[in-house]
Order: C-alpha cells, then structure tokens, then sequence
C-alpha cells in the first residue's frame, strides 16, 4: 500500500520530470502563444483554420475558448497539445510557442513536437476517447507508464486515488471494466481521472460537457475546477456554453472566422466587451430580462 507521502511524492515528481527549464523564456507565463497561423491544404484548396493567434496562460489560469462553429477553437486547442501537424494535413507556424519555459517550435517556426509534455486533454465524447478493449486499469497503468510511473502497486494505488477524486465508488469494480461496461457519466469521470493522473501543468478540455445534461453540465465543470485547482494546473475549456463559461472561467478568449477577436476577464467581460461579434455573442444568452422577448439576436457577417 503506497502511503499519502509517497503518493503525493511521485505526484511531485510526475509534475517536474523531464522539463528542461535551462531555456526559461518567461517564468510568468505557462503558455505563450505568439502569431500562431494553422493551415489545412495548400495551394488553392488551404485553408486558415487559426489565423495569427496571440495569447497567454498563466500557471492554474482558467480560460474559456469561445466562438462560433468552424471558428477554429479545436484547431488551436489540438495544436497546443500537439495533437495536429502535417499527418493531419495542417501546416502550423508560429514566431513563439512557450510552454512551461521551454520552448516547443521547432527552429524554423514550422510544425510542432509530435506531443507536449505537461499538457493532457479531455474530450467531448469519453466513448471515442477511452479505447473500447481495454479495462480502464489497464489504460491508468499505460498513462501512468508513459509519465515515469513503473511500479505496479504505485500505478494501482494512483489509479485508485483519481477514480474516487472524480467521485467513483467501488474502483475495484470500474477497473476491472471496460468503457462500455459504464454509464456516460462514469465515462466522463474516467476520462477526467486519466487526463489529470499524470498532473500536467494544463488541462485543455474541448467540448466537456456538450454530451451532457444542464445539471451534469455544470457537476462535470465544477469537477474540473476544484481537481485543477488542487493541483495548480491551468485550465482551458473549448465550449459553446458561454453562460458556464462565464461563471467558471477568469479570462474569455473569443475566436471568430480563425481570429482572436477579443481577450478579456470573465467578470467584467459584459461591459467592457468591444469587438461586435462577442457583444452579439453576449447578447444571446438568455436572461430573465430577455426573456420576453420574441427572437434573440441574429448574428451579422462581421468580418470585412
Ligand atoms: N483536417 C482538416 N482538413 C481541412 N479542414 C479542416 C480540418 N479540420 C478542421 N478543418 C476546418 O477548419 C475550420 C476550423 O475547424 P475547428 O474544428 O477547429 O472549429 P471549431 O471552432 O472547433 O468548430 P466546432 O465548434 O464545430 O467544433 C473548419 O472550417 C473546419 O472545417
């Protein structure tokens, strides 16, 4: 049996290996994303799916990645984690990607590493994401291999910790099962359990909770808060949910048409928003003062 010391000491030590911090390049941000363009295609048929993007994280900032359909939220969120590059047809370039001091583009500014240390990611639908053959133990023992952690009683005392965190009972049971064997719900905390066992530095999560009701929506956004929050790790949320986003997040980026057209704080994003695209955006949510009334705002084409 590992005890809390022990636990807590190779969580420490899942969280600072391997990083090289010798090319530190700015100890207040976890991320720096500087003039980050994605394109699919080439020729004639490319097309700008992220378009000279800037923006920070800082170390456990909560961010919430707002836009429109095709705007190009998952785009950016996969190619931070370094999930897209040119075997999935993109052609990314960039005059800065930092992560965690270090920085992840290559010299020339084209293309990223193939996976980012330190970043894990939750995805919408836990089904696809969790692989169909194999027990959830046995895809915790994976995850935690590939982050440094090899000995068996280690990896099945962590995986015992994460699935009661994210609110299981019997993890005996949920171990030994495969995905189908759980409901959606079990599913999604199984996912949520795997992405933060090996405590990154940032947790993306695109689309958390769109498969899920209002009220398991807003359980399975307040899950990821409080565990990231422990943990120190930032957050950043893809989500169409601008409400919840607004509730659970201190800085709104909002994308529109591969542009970053505003960044600002949650709380006070209301007011002080100034491009039209968010101000439609906002003014669509539905209040207790619109409710009356007989059609919401229709979007224009704000693009020039
Ligand atoms: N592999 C690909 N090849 C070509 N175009 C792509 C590819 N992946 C995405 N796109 C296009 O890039 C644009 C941005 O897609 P992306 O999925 O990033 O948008 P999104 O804002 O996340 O949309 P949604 O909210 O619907 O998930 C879309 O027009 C999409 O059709």
């Amino acid at each position: 049996m590992t005890t809390t010391a022990e636990r807590d000491a190779v969580s420490n030590r899942l969280r600072d290996n391997e990083i090289d911090h010798s090319t530190a390049l700015d100890s207040r941000s976890l991320l720096s994303v500087e003039d980050l363009t994605v394109t699919y295609g080439q020729g004639d048929d490319a097309f700008v799916a992220v378009d000279g993007v800037t923006f920070d994280i800082a170390p456990g900032e909560r961010i919430a990645l707002v836009g429109e359909s095709g705007s190009g939220k998952s785009t950016l969120a996969m190619t931070i984690a370094g999930l897209i590059g040119p075997s999935s047809g993109a052609h990314i370039v960039s005059t800065r990607l930092d992560f965690d001091g270090v920085s992840r583009r290559s010299p020339t500014g084209v293309g990223l590493p193939k996976r980012t240390d330190g970043i894990a990611m939750v995805f919408q639908d836990a089904m696809t994401a969790l692989d169909p053959v194999w027990t959830i133990g046995g895809q915790f023992k994976h995850v935690l291999s590939g982050a440094g952690v090899h000995r068996r009683s280690e990896q099945r005392d962590l995986t015992r910790h994460w699935l009661t965190k994210v609110g299981l009972i019997d993890t005996k049971r949920v171990m030994k099962s495969r995905p189908y064997e759980l409901s959606g719900g079990m599913r999604q905390r199984v996912m949520t359990a795997l992405a933060l066992c090996g405590s990154p530095r940032l947790l993306i999560a695109d689309e958390p909770t769109s498969a899920l009701d209002a009220s398991l929506a807003r359980g399975s956004m307040e899950l990821l808060q409080q565990l990231t929050h422990e943990q120190g790790t930032a957050l950043l949320v893809v989500s169409h949910d601008i409400k919840l986003c607004l509730e659970f997040s201190d800085t709104m980026l909002v994308m529109y048409r591969g542009r970053l057209v505003e960044q600002a704080a949650s709380s006070t994003i209301v007011a002080t928003a100034e491009h039209p695209y968010t101000k439609g955006l906002l003014g669509c949510i539905p209040t207790l003062a619109n409710r009356s009334a007989d059609r919401l705002p229709v979007l224009a084409d704000f693009m020039r």
